[in-house]
């Protein structure tokens, strides 16, 4: 095992995304089994106490990968030499709330989080931002840290890609394993657009494979892009493990880089790419190599695509415009 252990900061940590994640990583889901982990862990105070008996349980499970576990209500304290991380913590979404409704609530968290990690976070540091609504607060986090590269940040899409993935694998019977190059466009929200004219089954096209527009445009894109409001409404709660995994997913893919031939969706800032105003956080389809994202280029974006494409991408436009008004970037 490595003698140096990686630096993993997870806010939000006593939530319900948290009581999934943190095991994963202490298990060495992230990293593997041969990287020693230290967990850096960001609460409100008056979690702070209910993170206490988590930590216990961290314990509990006597990890040969969990190095270190220190908790505390001061994110310049907690993300003081951190090489990822995983921002969780923010307000979820109740029955009947849209994500914009949280701007505001969850702006707040972000700006702070942001200038602590431009000052304290490791050289090498990569940000992934889970919590609601994520691209919007992946953008604020970034916009107050001037120091951090802003291809550092990023937001979650790819548990919608893992939602794209799983119903197109049941529609056709097949593997999860035969999907590849599945991609969700724009913001983690209902105007969403998981994107199955790029994705392969088994090598073949997608869209060719289901041969059914009317399923793909008013079944499985709804699906996929209310798949979160389809879980809050049956568990009472959002969805937690799943999210986990997809956050464990997303950083593991972001370290290890991507299979050949194979593409993931991350929100990340927008270079131009597709016609997305450049700054915006937008989900693209990426390939990973030594560390490194890039946005895959050349991909032929139709009529149907880029009505789809634009109106995620107004409503990630808007809500920076709503927290531009709120002074938060
Ligand atoms: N991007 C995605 O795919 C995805 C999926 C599921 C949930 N989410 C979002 O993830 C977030 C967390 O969900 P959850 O179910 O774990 O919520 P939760 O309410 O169970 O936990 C959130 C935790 O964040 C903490 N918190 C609040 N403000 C904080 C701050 N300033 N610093 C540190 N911690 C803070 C709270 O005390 C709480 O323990 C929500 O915004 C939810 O909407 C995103
Ligand atoms: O939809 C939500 O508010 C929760 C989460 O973002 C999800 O997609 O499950």
């Amino acid at each position: 095992m490595s003698p140096t252990p990686v630096k993993v900061a997870v806010t939000g940590a006593a939530g319900q995304i948290g009581y999934s994640l943190l095991f994963r990583i202490a298990s060495g889901a992230l990293l593997g089994p041969d990287t020693p982990v230290e967990l850096r862990l960001l609460e409100i105070t008056p979690a702070l106490k209910s993170l206490e008996g988590v930590v216990m349980e961290l314990d509990d499970c006597a990890f040969p990968t969990l190095a270190k576990v220190e908790i505390g209500d001061d994110a310049e304290k907690v993300f003081d030499g951190v090489n990822h991380a995983l921002l969780v913590g923010a307000r979820p979404r109740g029955p009947g709330m849209e994500r914009g409704d949280l701007l505001e609530a969850n702006g707040g968290i972000f700006a702070p989080q942001g200038k602590a990690l431009n000052k304290v976070a490791a050289d090498d540091i990569r940000i992934t931002v889970t919590g609601n609504p994520a691209n919007t607060n992946a953008l604020i986090a970034m916009s107050n840290a001037p120091d951090i590269p802003t291809e550092r940040f990023s937001a979650l899409t790819r548990l919608d890609h893992n939602r794209a993935i799983s119903q197109l694998a049941a529609k056709l019977g097949v593997p999860v394993t035969d999907i590849t190059k599945m991609t969700i466009w724009g913001n983690h929200s209902a105007t969403q657009y998981p994107d199955l004219f790029h994705a392969e089954v088994g090598g073949r096209n997608a869209a060719e494979a289901v041969g059914d527009q009317e399923w793909l445009a008013n079944t499985f894109i709804p699906t996929v892009a209310k798949r979160g409001a389809a879980i809050i409404e049956a568990r009472g709660a959002s969805s937690a493990a799943s999210a986990a995994s997809a956050t464990i997913d997303h950083a593991r893919t972001w370290v290890e880089g991507t299979a050949e031939g194979d593409w993931v969706s991350m929100a990340v800032r927008s270079d131009g790419s597709y016609g997305v105003e450049e700054g915006l956080i937008s989900s693209f389809p990426v390939t990973v190599k030594d560390g490194a994202w890039s946005i895959v280029q050349g991909l032929d974006i139709d009529e149907f695509s880029r009505g789809k494409i634009d109106a995620s991408v107004a409503e990630i436009a808007e809500e920076r415009d709503a927290v531009k008004g709120l002074g938060l970037i």
